[in-house]
């Protein structure tokens, strides 16, 4: 059999991830990226589909920033597969060194996001990945934080996106979602 599309891929990526109702609170229904990357075919279309979606838009990205903790499954992978340097942002107190810091509130929740200063040089180019995109709390705080300590943010990229919340409405950056629910 030949390599699949891209639309054949990402059915196959879909057809892995958990779906969970009222985790972790009532009226929450959870999607579970894990359910997805205990399958090997999933991780390597995963892979496939974000690095293709990267090289794509972002062709002269610098760095992966992933954020904590399931955007670490997808900044290094990414890294490694497109040459670049990858970093993190952190939740609060995990994090070496002078950081930059910005309170967030979640679907289900409030936090504090940090970033070390010296992860990014000033003018560095970036794509910025999480599995997820709800109410943009999240990534809105990391947008930030990267512009703080000087880094442009090419993109927003997750593998999915809860429509229904209207997260992008609040990035002001390109915001790209494999899936939508
Ligand atoms: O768009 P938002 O409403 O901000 O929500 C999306 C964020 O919520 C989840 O992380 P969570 O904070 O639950 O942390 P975890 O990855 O450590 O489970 C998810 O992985 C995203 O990072
Ligand atoms: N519904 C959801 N499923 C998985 N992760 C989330 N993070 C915020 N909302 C979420």
């Amino acid at each position: 059999m030949g390599e699949l599309s891209g639309a054949d891929k990402l059915d196959y990526v879909k057809s892995k991830i958990g779906e969970y109702v009222d985790f972790p609170k009532k009226g929450i229904v959870f999607r579970d990226i894990f359910g997805a990357l205990t399958d090997g075919k999933a991780c390597v279309y995963l892979r496939d589909l974000l690095a293709h979606h990267i090289r794509i838009t972002c062709p002269d990205v610098e760095l992966i920033v992933g954020l904590d903790s399931r955007g670490f499954l997808f900044n290094l992978l990414l890294a490694t597969e497109l040459g670049t340097g990858c970093a993190a942002i952190r939740k609060k107190g995990k994090l070496a060194g002078e950081v930059v810091a910005v309170e967030y509130q979640l679907e289900y929740g409030s936090d504090t996001f940090e970033l070390q200063r010296s992860a990014i040089k000033p003018g560095q180019r970036v794509v910025i990945v999480d599995d997820l995109l709800a109410t943009g709390g999240s990534l809105l705080a990391a947008t930030a934080l990267v512009r703080k300590v000087g880094g442009v943010v090419l993109e927003c990229l997750v593998v999915m996106e809860l429509l229904g919340l209207e997260g992008r409405k609040k990035l002001d950056c390109n915001v790209h979602a494999l899936i939508k629910y």
